[in-house]
């Protein structure tokens, strides 16, 4: 049987009267890359806080990497928020120096691969990138880490659909034979869907669809189809 990386059992997170997540049961197999699917509002970048231990749950238990969330874990994930902004002073190269001293688990040789991948120059300079060119940076301070658990939010909004198509190209090589669990979150699931092993589709903070993508497949079409009938036309299409 899959190990799991996480674990979560009837989580629930409250906002006022809202539930970001609302009695949410999911257990993550590890070694996989992971869709965290689901509309505006249903959940994911709340559950990734949850993870690493920004937001507490309000009732429920969560367990990652088989210990609580919190500071005494968070050195083994990488995690790239929703809303992430970089020193606008820093080059490329700069950025990765930096990381190598203070990010646990980085890799800058790792690093250096992944910026010649996604043609990202080493003397570019923050304040001078475009939306799409820091996403890259982002992406790249966060996968060339050697960490069991990477979590990317919206990793790739407001990267071209060329570029993306490129990078996720370049994304499955590299992680082809590395013991990673990435969880994804996204709307562009057309584009995306390839890569992942495992899906959860979220909506108003629960789980109401989860597995391995393959079965998901051949049982209800492909992920795009699943996301489209499910969230236009309800729960009952399933
Ligand atoms: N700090 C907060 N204060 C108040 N409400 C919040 C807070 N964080 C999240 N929420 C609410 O919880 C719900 C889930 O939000 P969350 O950001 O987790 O969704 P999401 O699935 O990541 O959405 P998106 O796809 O738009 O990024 C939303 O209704 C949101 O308004």
């Amino acid at each position: 049987m899959t190990a799991s990386i996480v674990n979560c059992q009837q989580i629930t997170k409250r906002y006022g009267d809202k539930h970001a997540l609302d009695e949410l049961n999911v257990s993550i197999p590890e070694n996989k890359i992971v869709g965290i699917l689901g509309p505006n509002g249903s959940g994911k970048s709340t559950f990734f806080r949850m993870i690493t231990g920004l937001v507490k749950p309000d009732s429920g238990e969560i367990e990652v990497l088989g210990k609580r969330p919190g500071s005494g874990i968070n050195r083994e994930i990488a995690y790239l928020p929703d809303r992430a902004r970089w020193y606008p002073n820093h080059t490329v190269a700069g950025a990765f120096e930096w990381a190598e001293k203070l990010l646990p688990g980085f890799d800058i040789a790792n690093a250096k691969e992944l910026a010649d991948f996604m043609e990202m120059k080493r003397d570019m300079r923050v304040s001078g990138m475009s939306r799409g060119q820091e996403a890259r940076l982002m992406l790249i301070l966060c996968m060339a880490r050697n960490v069991p658990l990477i979590i990317l939010d919206e990793p790739f909004s407001g990267i071209d659909v060329i570029s993306r198509e490129r990078i996720i190209e370049g994304m499955i090589d590299y992680l082809s034979d590395r013991d990673q669990t990435i969880l994804i979150s996204t709307h562009e699931i057309y584009e995306v869907e390839g890569m992942f092993d495992y899906a959860i589709f979220l909506n108003q903070g629960k789980a109401i669809l989860s597995g391995d993508t393959e079965e998901l497949r051949a049982q209800y079409g492909s992920m795009h189809d699943i996301f489209r009938q499910f969230y236009r036309y309800g729960k009952g299409g399933f």
